[in-house]
């Protein structure tokens, strides 16, 4: 993890606060993914509900970016390598870009520290030095392409920041290329080329193979690779493919049989290679892989160099065993001019053409342009390859359920003894809703949020929730309990559960032993609606009192007293027991923050209070924590008869 001196600051998003109409004073779909990706610096210790309120308000976005007159300083967009027209002009109409090519490590390195945003191709290695150098500015890369092996995404998630790439507009140029390559190979075209235009005419030396009627391995049935195996059909060519990860009927739609590893690679008079680059490709074409190809077989190469082992290339050429080999890629590029792959007189090579078409370079530019605005503005990526994807639809669904997860996280949290040592949090989803279709990655993620960062240093978003929750040793489950409730809502309650914990507030752990909260959004708005084993039912904005108490008449009146006294306004007040006249507790919501003196009123009074505003306040509370049996009753003024379960005296309970 980042050390303190290179942790991520993160500046405010290019968003507008003005008034105009268009922007709105409540979250939006897009507003409220700002938070997730772009939060300020994190929200200190003490949680004042409505600070947090005002600062998700004031980071609202405005759709469509800014503004020629936008006040707001532009973000600035390096692109490091060449990038279609159009998808620059998109760039400059939303912020400062430079493009800068071919920079060194140790520019890119110095550039990064001022830019928001990156666009790469394959030719930018975007290191951990890259974003240890970026110190947090840096929000978002966009690789305009499909690889995204030359970024460290591990990095790139820990530092928090966004990676985005282009994965449809190159597909056809990339298949094309390939069946370039398969063809030109096959018929000498490149080798025979070069010997005309050294003044010779050879033509039994290039006698070549025909398509027609041989059978093509396509490894790795992706984008790229199954329209190979469409346009090779279309040559008369049998087709097999080898992916563990596409489903059958896919492949099946088109005429191609998904076989084992090798069995495509036994059968195949061709292979063409198109899998991504990962840990478990690496090389996956060795010396033992040659092994076990049918004699004379002829390989093509768009995807990876790193998945083949060059050396081994090599040899398979020399002995024979490989006829032919077709490559756009190579594990180092450019390869070094003097490498034996290169110069083989039966490899054909080109310079990593396979997206480079017009068409293509245009497409994959304006991919590249709309997912780094749209992250730049607060959006999530479609095409996020560091961050769930989470459809449009969902996000708007989930909006204010993201907004009460973080705060039952901030709460739960400050309920702990200490604040720090948890290890293990359980989240328990309540929906009608079939479980199978709740997608609860984001309402995670704020859990995380709100349980670390109050406790830590740490910046915490979508990107990186996880992991850093997993570094810090913090495991999170879930689960999701079928509940007999309206399924016009995705989520009926929230329950946040840290277990092996002490608390500082012992009505807030639960018969199980945890400290456990739940809450709901009731209105558009986050209600904690359950402490420990009482019901209670109090909005989670502004400040909050938690009080143990003994429910008997005049509790409530007396603490209302008190803070009106201190012209401390009440919003909220919710009294929650289990039994008649005995412990209970009371939640009170409160638009200013109490003294510290008010509080000690209320907590010598009532055993004590809590706080989200300052947990001091209870420690100190608890020093002088004294049963106080003789309380003077004050007017009651609950209704009679009151029923065994929260009571909400709503916000027509103001000060005196
Ligand atoms: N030469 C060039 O200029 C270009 C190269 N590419 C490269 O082509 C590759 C594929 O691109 P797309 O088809 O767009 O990606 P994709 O993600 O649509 O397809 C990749 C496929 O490989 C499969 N796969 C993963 N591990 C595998 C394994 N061990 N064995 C077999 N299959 C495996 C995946 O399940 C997936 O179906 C990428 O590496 C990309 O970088 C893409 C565009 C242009
Ligand atoms: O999209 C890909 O994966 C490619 O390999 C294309 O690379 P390029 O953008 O042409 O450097």
């Amino acid at each position: 993890m980042a050390s303190s001196s290179t942790k991520p600051v993160f500046t405010p998003p290019f968003t507008t606060t003005s008034s105009s109409s268009s922007s709105s004073s409540q979250p939006s779909t897009r507003s409220s993914l700002l938070s997730f990706l772009h939060s300020t610096t994190p929200t200190p210790i003490s949680l004042n509900i409505s600070r947090s309120q005002a600062a998700e308000t004031s980071r609202v976005s405005r759709v469509g970016g800014q503004d020629a007159n936008s006040q707001e300083t532009k973000p600035t967009i390096l692109v490091s390598e060449k990038l279609g027209e159009a998808g620059l002009e998109l760039l400059r109409s939303f912020g400062d870009v430079d493009c800068s090519y071919d920079l060194s490590q140790e520019d890119l390195c110095k550039k990064i520290a001022s830019c928001d945003a990156l666009i790469v191709r394959s030719g930018t290695k975007v290191t951990r030095q890259v974003f240890e150098a970026a110190k947090g500015k840096l929000k978002v890369v966009g690789r305009a392409g499909v690889g995204i092996d030359n970024v460290d995404l591990q990095a790139a998630t820990e530092y928090g920041c966004l990676v985005v790439n282009a994965p449809t507009a190159n597909t056809v140029a990339a298949a094309e290329h390939g069946i370039a390559l398969l063809a030109a190979m096959a018929r000498n075209v490149a080798q025979a080329d070069a010997s005309m235009k050294s003044g010779q005419w050879q033509r039994s030396k290039y006698v070549g193979v025909s398509l027609v009627g041989k059978t093509l391995a396509v490894m790795g049935f992706g984008k790229v690779g199954s329209e190979v195996a469409r346009r090779a059909k279309g040559l008369g060519m049998q087709v097999i493919a080898h992916d563990p990860y596409a489903p059958a009927d896919r492949a099946r739609a088109i005429g191609v049989e998904l076989v084992s590893f090798d069995q495509a690679i036994s059968t195949a008079d061709f292979i063409s290679l198109h899998m991504p680059l990962t840990p478990s490709t690496k090389k996956v074409f060795n010396d033992d892989t040659f092994a076990k190809v049918k004699t004379g077989v002829r390989i093509i190469n768009v995807a990876r160099g790193g998945v083949i082992d060059e050396d081994a290339l090599v040899r398979a050429l020399d002995s024979g065993k490989v006829a032919q080999a077709a490559l756009d890629v190579f594990t180092e590029e450019p390869p070094p001019k003097d490498s034996k792959l290169v110069q083989h007189e039966r490899v054909t090579v080109t310079p990593h053409l396979g997206a480079s078409t017009k068409e293509a370079q245009e497409g994959v530019a304006i991919e590249i342009a709309e997912a780094v605005v749209g992250a730049l503005q607060g959006e999530l990526a479609a095409t996020a390859v560091n961050a769930p994807m989470v459809p449009a639809e969902v996000l708007s669904e989930l909006a204010p359920y993201v907004v009460l997860a973080e705060k039952l996280g901030r709460l739960a949290v400050q309920l702990v003894a200490g604040g720090s040592g948890i290890k293990s949090a359980k989240v328990v989803y309540r929906s009608a809703r079939d479980p199978d279709n709740l997608d609860t990655r984001l309402l995670r993620a704020m859990i995380t949020k709100g349980i670390i960062e109050p406790i830590s240093d740490s910046f915490i978003n979508l990107v990186n929730a996880d992991f850093t929750a997993k570094q810090k040793g913090l495991r999170i489950s879930e689960e999701r309990v079928v509940v007999d409730t309206s399924p016009e809502f995705p989520i009926h309650t929230i329950q946040v559960q840290l277990s092996n914990v002490d608390s500082k507030f012992g009505s807030g752990v639960s018969e199980g032993g945890d400290i456990s909260i739940e809450g709901r959004v009731k209105y558009g708005k986050p209600h904690l609606t359950r402490v420990g084993s009482f019901s209670v039912d109090v909005s989670l904005e502004g400040n909050l009192i938690l009080c143990r108490q003994v429910d008997q008449p005049g509790m409530i009146g007396q603490v209302g007293n008190i803070l009106g006294e201190q012209n401390v306004n009440v919003s909220f007040m919710s009294v929650g027991r289990t039994v008649k006249r005995r412990k209970a507790i009371m939640a009170i919501g409160v638009d200013e923050e109490p003294s510290q003196e008010t509080l000690k009123k209320i907590g010598l009074a009532y055993y004590f209070a809590c706080t989200l505003q300052n947990l001091l306040i209870l420690d100190i509370l608890l020093g002088q924590l004294v049963p106080n049996p003789e309380h003077r009753p004050a007017k009651n003024i609950l209704p009679p008869n009151t029923p065994n379960k929260a009571i909400t005296i709503g916000p027509e309970i103001k000060k005196p």
